[in-house]
């Protein structure tokens, strides 16, 4: 199954949120859609889940136009929002039964499929108490197993590990994983550390740009030279940290004999700088701040 957008234009007004997106994407992949707080992530994914109509463009799946045939596009896709919508009054499997419902499954395959995700998500304990007394990652839990329902080929997450402790985190983070060996998946989100421990591509949003596609271990080498590390010692006498406002390309570890630093940089800003290799969160800032250029 491929996904494909093309030419992928869209306006709020006379804003242009994004002009002439091009992107493939392709079944048993993890696509990390990165990018920073106003980038076009959401108003992409809207349009992806058929929410929202582009202004002009095309988005295929399999060789079918969704923007046309929005249809196409909801009778394959499972997709989970940051936070799942829930109904106070219901519990973990009557709100199965109605999203089950909800998709046109009938009441044989809704009866099978509800008990089968309930127990693969480890809430068949409790799938007859109110979600509305489920802690975020349980309610995130039940999110997932009412995105599954029917089978879907196309999972879109739209920032799902929000609030999320490290342990939640974590199981959703396999659960995605598993899931892309199958199926497209497509994760979007500013969580870094996500996608470098699952993605198996990322597209790297900016302003409605796509600044890179591609694996992420490319995106690393090719981030290769502009990362340095030096250190400065407590007892220097000219002991002045960077800014980190001024620059947002540094990270700091306090050490006990003074501060480390690593700056994302196209030169060494230090005499005693060595280069050293960049992680995926250097390499994303790097280029999201315009220091590395692909
Ligand atoms: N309904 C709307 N009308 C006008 N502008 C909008 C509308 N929705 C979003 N925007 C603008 O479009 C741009 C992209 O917003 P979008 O929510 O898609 O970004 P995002 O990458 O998802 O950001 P975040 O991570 O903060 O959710 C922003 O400048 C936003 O202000």
């Amino acid at each position: 199954m491929d996904l494909l957008i093309r030419n992928l234009s869209m306006e709020y007004g006379k804003t242009a949120i994004f002009s002439n997106l091009n992107a493939d994407l392709q079944s048993g992949n993890l696509i990390g859609l990165l990018g920073p707080n106003g980038a076009g992530k959401t108003t992409l994914i809207r349009i992806l889940t058929t929410l929202l109509k582009p202004t002009h463009g095309k988005v295929m799946v399999d060789g079918k136009d969704i923007i046309s045939k929005p249809q196409v596009m909801r009778s394959i896709l499972g997709y989970l929002p940051q936070q799942v919508p829930y109904f106070p009054n219901l519990t973990a499997r009557e709100y199965l039964n109605y999203i089950a419902d909800m998709k046109g499954m009938n009441i044989k395959e809704t009866k099978h499929q509800v008990e089968t995700l309930l127990e693969k998500l480890h809430l068949a304990n409790t799938g007859s108490k109110y979600v509305k007394n489920f802690s975020g990652g349980m309610r995130q839990r039940v999110g997932i197993a009412a995105m599954l329902l029917n089978d879907p080929k196309i999972i879109i997450a739209d920032e799902p590990s929000t609030g999320l402790d490290p342990e939640e985190r974590a199981i959703l983070r396999n659960i995605l994983s598993e899931l892309a060996r199958d199926h497209l998946v497509l994760l979007s989100t500013h969580i870094v550390s996500d996608v470098e421990a699952i993605a198996s591509q990322v597209l790297l949003i900016k302003e409605g740009n796509f600044l890179y596609q591609g694996t992420p271990e490319n995106l690393v080498e090719k981030s290769t030279g502009y990362v340095w590390e030096y250190s400065i010692d407590k007892n220097a006498k000219s002991f002045e940290v960077p800014n980190q406002f001024e620059k947002p390309t540094i990270s700091l570890t306090q050490k006990s004999d003074g501060v480390q630093i690593r700056e994302i940089s196209d030169k060494p800003q230090q005499l005693n700088a060595k280069q050293v290799s960049p992680t995926l969160e250097e390499a994303y800032l790097g280029v999201i701040k315009g220091v590395i250029t692909l």
